[in-house]
C-alpha cells in the first residue's frame, strides 16, 4: 500500500516513515533497526580486529621460515571463495572485492612493519618525534598519523612552517623523522622537497600514499556564493584549479600549509571567508564542508616519504623500493645509457624526475626510484655499473614499498557475469 511513498513524509505535523516494503519505520520501529545496526558495526570491528591478530600471527611465521609477506595465489583463492559466497547472500561481487582489498592491504602494510621492525631491532624508538609541514589537521599531518599508526612507540608530532625547517629538525637531532610530501597525482613531483633532498645526508626510509579529498571548509553557516576570500596551500590551489576557474571572482590568498588556512578561517569567524582543506583537518578547528571533491582528478593521492638519520634494512621478504640521485656524464645519450643498466638487470622503474643542479646551468641531478632492495643481486649490479657510467651517483634510501597492488580475480569476475 505505502509501496510507491517517499521514504519520509510531513504529514499533519507528523512524520511517517517507511522502508522501500512499506514497513512503518516511524519514531521506536527506527530506533529498534538502528541499534541492531550499531551492534552489528561493533561486531564487524571486532571480526576485523581479530582478523588482524591472525594474520600477526601468519607474520611471526614468515619471518621464522623467511616466507615473502605477499602471497597472491592465496589471496585469490581467498577473493574467489569471498565473491562466491558473497553472492549466495546477496552481495554483490564488486562490493566484496572492494572491502577485502582494504582489509588485505591493512594486514600487508602491517605484516611489513612488523618485519622491517625485527630486522632494524636497535632503530625502535619509545617515543617517535616527527617534523611535517604545518600543524594538526595538515595533510602532512594525518600522513604522519597514518604511518605511524602501525609503527611502535609514541608520536610526537612537531609542526613546522618549510620543508628547510623540517629537514633541519632532523639534522639537528630535534627530530627523529620527517614526512614529506613528493608527488601529487593531480600537481606532479613536489620540487622544492626534491631540492631539499640534494643537500641532506638524510636517508628515506619509508613511503606512503594518502587520498587528498579537497573540500570546502567554513567556520559559520553560509554558501559558495558568499565567499570572497579562500586561503589555502599553493600546492592546494593548482590541484584544484578547475573549480577556482569556476568559482570565478573570489580572491585567493597562499599560506605556508593547509592548517593555518583553516586555523585562519577558524579565527576570522566570517561568512565570507573559507578555506580548502580536508574534511578531518576542518573538524580539528570547528569548520564544517559544504562542498567536497574539490580536485581537478577524481583520484587525488600524494606520495609521502619518511626520512631520518640513518638507513634502514628491509628484509628481502618484503618488496622493497630504492631512490637513487645522480647526475651524467655531459654527452649525448648519456640517461639513455644509464636507463639501459636498469633493464639489463630487470629493474622496473616507477619514477624519473629531472631538477636543475645550483650554479651549473643545463646539467641536471636525476631522481630514479627502482623496484628492488639495494642488498639484493640486481640492484647492487646495477649501482656497480652506474658508478662505472655517471659523474655522481647516490643511494638516498631502500625502504619497504607501500604502493600494494589489488590482487585481480579473473576467475571471480567470470563468476560475477
Ligand atoms: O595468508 C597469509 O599469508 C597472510 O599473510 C594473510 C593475508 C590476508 O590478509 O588474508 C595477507 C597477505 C597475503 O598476501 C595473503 C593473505
Amino acid at each position: 500500500m505505502h509501496e510507491n511513498l517517499p521514504t519520509g513524509r510531513f504529514f499533519f505535523n507528523r512524520i511517517f516513515l517507511y522502508d522501500t516494503h512499506g514497513n512503518d519505520m516511524s519514531d521506536n520501529a527506527l530506533d529498534t533497526v538502528r541499534e541492531r545496526i550499531t551492534a552489528l558495526d561493533s561486531e564487524l570491528l571486532t571480526l576485523l580486529s581479530e582478523r588482524r591478530k591472525l594474520t600477526n600471527e601468519v607474520a611471526e611465521t614468515k619471518i621464522k621460515h623467511h616466507i615473502p609477506v605477499r602471497d597472491q595465489k592465496r589471496e585469490e583463492q581467498l577473493l574467489v571463495r569471498l565473491i562466491k559466497e558473497g553472492q549466495n547472500i546477496g552481495l554483490d561481487p564488486h562490493y566484496v572485492t572492494q572491502i577485502f582489498h582494504v582489509i588485505i592491504e591493512d594486514s600487508v602494510l602491517n605484516q611489513q612493519a612488523m618485519l622491517a621492525e625485527r630486522a632494524n631491532p636497535g632503530s625502535t624508538l619509545p617515543l617517535n618525534r616527527v617534523a611535517f609541514l604545518g600543524d594538526k589537521g595538515s595533510y602532512s599531518y594525518l600522513a604522519t598519523q597514518k604511518y605511524f599508526s602501525r609503527r611502535p612507540g609514541e608520536l610526537l608530532e612537531i609542526g613546522c612552517q618549510s620543508f628547510a625547517e623540517i629537514i633541519h629538525k632532523v639534522e639537528s637531532t630535534e627530530a627523529d623523522y620527517a614526512v614529506l610530501p613528493i608527488e601529487n597525482t593531480t600537481s606532479g613531483s613536489i620540487n622544492e622537497v626534491y631540492d631539499q633532498l640534494q643537500h641532506t645526508q638524510l636517508s628515506i626510509i619509508g613511503e606512503l600514499t594518502h587520498p587528498i579529498r579537497h573540500t570546502l571548509l567554513v567556520g559559520t553557516n553560509t554558501s559558495i556564493d558568499k565567499i570572497k576570500t579562500l586561503y589555502a596551500h599553493p600546492q592546494v590551489f593548482t590541484q584544484c584549479s578547475h573549480f577556482l576557474a569556476e568559482l570565478g571572482n573570489v580572491e585567493v590568498k597562499t599560506m605556508d600549509s593547509t592548517s593555518s588556512a583553516m586555523l585562519t578561517v577558524s579565527e576570522l569567524k566570517r561568512d565570507d571567508v573559507a578555506a580548502i582543506g580536508s574534511e578531518a583537518g576542518g573538524n580539528l578547528y570547528g569548520l564544517m564542508a559544504i562542498k567536497s571533491n574539490l580536485a581537478n582528478q577524481k583520484e587525488n593521492h600524494s606520495r609521502f616519504i619518511v626520512v631520518a638519520r640513518n638507513p634502514v634494512v628491509v628484509p628481502l621478504q618484503v618488496p622493497a623500493k630504492t631512490t637513487l640521485v645522480m647526475s651524467t656524464i655531459q654527452k649525448p645519450g648519456a640517461l639513455v645509457e644509464a636507463l639501459l643498466v636498469l633493464r639489463e638487470n630487470s629493474i622496473n622503474m616507477t619514477k624519473l624526475e629531472s631538477r636543475p643542479i645550483p650554479g651549473n646551468p643545463w646539467e641536471e641531478m636525476f631522481y630514479i626510484d627502482v623496484e628492488g632492495n639495494v642488498e639484493d643481486g640486481p640492484v647492487q649490479n646495477a649501482l656497480d655499473a652506474l658508478r662505472g657510467i655517471t659523474r655522481y651517483i647516490k643511494v638516498l634510501g631502500c625502504y619497504p614499498s607501500e604502493e600494494i597492488s589489488p590482487t585481480k580475480v579473473a576467475a571471480a569476475s567470470a563468476l560475477a557475469d
